[in-house]
């Protein structure tokens, strides 16, 4: 999916001078993007704005040829469960539900991924085990984890991802990356990385400067 951005800016914050803020730029499909960006320079805003969460900008957002601005609430829905998929810098998993149960939310409505593919992406960043416990008492990076996952399985065009690896160390960072590269290229998708300034092994497309 293309992302096009043309001169946003925030209404509730003056951004410092960046290759995205006021600019125009296009985030072309099957390509992968490093935002690079100083804390507070509104990278969580960027993807409110992508995602649909947000609409407190001037400018505009396309997909493909489409402004996001005309999209219904019934469409964002679609979008969120078939197009774009988001890790979000807060994670937003439910404490109550067990990890497992976060994991599937958007897969039992898409029935994207078997219960055994799921549980195979588990062990692959080892929380195999954790996946019937709840969310709440998961350690930050082990509920990053289940985040990733929780991410991959739904069908997406644009995959989001906010910080994803903070809490994750080397040996579970490289897991994780394998993982959401073969996701990206099953489901020839453009993927979003935000970094506060890792920049992680990843074949980027380009690095922008937020
Ligand atoms: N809903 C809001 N209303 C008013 N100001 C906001 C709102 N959300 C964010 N801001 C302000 O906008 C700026 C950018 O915030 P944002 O969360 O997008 O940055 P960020 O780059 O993701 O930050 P960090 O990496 O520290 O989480 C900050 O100055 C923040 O205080």
């Amino acid at each position: 999916m293309q992302v096009t951005i043309q001169s946003i800016i925030p209404d509730y914050f003056t951004p410092a001078s960046s290759e995205v803020w006021s600019k125009n730029f296009e985030f072309q499909p099957n390509s992968k993007y490093l935002v690079k960006a100083v804390s507070g320079s509104g990278k969580s805003s960027l993807f409110n704005f992508i995602y649909g969460l947000n609409n407190r900008f001037s400018g505009s957002i396309l997909f493909n040829d489409t402004s996001i601005t005309s999209f219904s609430e019934a469409e964002w829905t679609s979008i969120r469960t078939q197009k774009i998929a988001i890790v979000f810098q807060g994670l937003k998993l439910f404490p109550e539900l067990t990890a497992l149960e976060n994991i599937q939310l958007k897969n039992i409505l898409t029935n994207h991924k078997t219960e055994a593919e799921i549980l195979d992406m588990m062990s692959q960043l080892d929380v195999n085990q954790l996946a019937n416990k709840k969310a709440e008492t998961l350690s930050y990076g082990q509920q990053q984890r289940i985040a990733i996952i929780r991410a991959l399985c739904q069908p997406f065009k644009l995959l989001l991802l906010d910080e994803p690896f903070s809490h994750i160390d080397e040996a579970q960072i490289t897991n994780a990356i394998a993982l959401i590269n073969n996701e990206v290229t099953a489901n020839q998708a453009t993927l979003i990385i935000a970094s506060l300034g890792d920049t992680y092994n990843i074949d980027y497309t380009k690095t922008i400067l937020l």
